[in-house]
């Protein structure tokens, strides 16, 4: 939880010049009153509260309450059920996510873990407030709180992706890398990471910047048995001190201290069963058991087959005031930044993230008994 006070000495409110993740953006704070937005209320704020670590908790899944598949509560006959890719990737209109019930929003859970990213596009919670938008997703899991990274005052659970149409940013950017898109799954560093993850759209361009997702769960299929025999096994550190320590070298504010944290490399969905990659770019540090090139070579061989496999990913078209909620344990994910190019003229972007922390990942393998948390708070 929030301690009211900051434990830390005053931070310095300046974000740093240089975004560590191009999918969270930089932006000037000083500016930022200026900026044209439809929604000043969302535009990023880097107030210095300071969070404790997060401790174990009781997680039970909302889906695993699901005892009718075909989800009356959430999908009436008045529903439009279209599917964007065979295998992943659902577009859900004529329903407003606000008036779902809560076995509607138990069906919700069950429809993310089986579709894995799902959009709801003109929805009216978009212009409910952060109060509405937060106690949704308070059905799904706890909060979570970004260490780094633009969020809302009074509302730190929130994490804003907000882009004005400046191209400095990416410019800056693309000096050391060669695309923007910076495939990860969120906050894969917690103790608990995250299960349900949802986005708003509050404004954006009218073509581009969609976001795409890649299914861990379907890529782990394809694999061989002798392969998927070693995956099954496999331990990795995730880590936030990479992060943290780039915001401090810039002067960006830390509201958490790093954390590194082992989890299964494959992980078991507790809705599907399926067994999921649970792996990025961003957040890995080493493979237990492994020589530092080893690890390298697992990470490099696995990222290239999830980011190439387009025939277990799906692109997600932003329409207006579309909410799109994936689960991040079975998928990964990238913000697509193409909306800025001389040739379609610079738009503004602005999408809010609230996250819904889940279980601890489930391992393939037996546990050892200390690995065990049996002590909730
Ligand atoms: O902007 C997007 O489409 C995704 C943003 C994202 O992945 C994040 O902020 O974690
Ligand atoms: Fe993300």
């Amino acid at each position: 939880m929030p301690s009211s006070a900051p434990r830390r000495p005053k931070q310095p409110k300046k974000q740093e010049p240089i975004s560590y993740d191009i999918n969270i953006p930089y932006v000037d704070v000083d500016k930022q009153s200026k900026i044209s937005t439809k929604y000043p209320q969302y535009l990023p704020s880097w107030d210095p509260i300071w969070f404790e670590p997060l401790q174990p908790f009781e997680y039970e899944d909302p889906a695993l309450r699901v005892r009718n598949k075909s989800k009356p509560n959430l999908l009436p006959p008045t529903a439009k059920v279209s599917h964007i890719q065979p295998s992943l990737g659902t577009i859900v209109e004529n329903v407003q996510l606000s008036d779902l019930s809560a076995a509607g929003r138990d069906e919700l859970a069950l429809l993310i873990s089986e579709r894995k990213v799902v959009a709801f596009p003109d929805q009216d919670l978009i212009d409910a407030g952060p109060d509405a938008q937060e106690s949704f997703m308070r059905h799904f899991g706890k909060p979570n709180y970004q260490p780094v990274s633009g969020s809302m005052t009074d509302h730190p659970a929130f994490h804003i992706i907000h882009r004005d149409g400046n191209r400095d940013e990416i410019a800056r950017f693309l000096q050391q890398r060669t695309t923007t898109t910076l495939w990860h799954q969120d906050v894969s560093y917690e103790i608990q990471p995250p299960g349900y993850v949802m986005l708003g759209l509050l404004q954006g361009p009218e073509v581009g910047g969609d976001t795409v997702f890649a299914a861990t769960d379907l890529a782990y299929k394809r694999l061989s048995p002798a392969v998927t025999a070693f995956l099954d096994g496999l331990k990795v550190t995730h880590s936030s001190a990479k992060m943290i320590a780039h915001a401090r070298l810039t002067g960006g504010l830390v509201r958490k201290d790093p954390v590194d944290t082992v989890h299964p490399l494959i992980r078991v969905h507790p809705v599907t069963g399926e067994k999921c990659m649970f792996l990025n770019g961003e957040f890995i540090t080493r493979i237990d058991g492994l020589k530092d090139s080893e690890t390298k070579w697992v990470l490099d061989f696995l990222m290239n087959h999830l980011v190439t496999g387009h025939d277990f990913q799906v692109r997600v078209r932003w329409q207006p005031r579309t909410i799109v909620m994936f689960d991040n344990r079975s998928t990964i994910h990238s913000a697509i930044v193409d909306y800025l190019d001389d040739d379609y003229g610079a738009k503004a972007r602005h999408i809010f993230r609230l996250i819904a922390l889940g279980e601890k990942p489930i391992p393939v393998y037996e546990e050892d008994e200390d690995e065990k948390d049996e002590e909730f708070e």
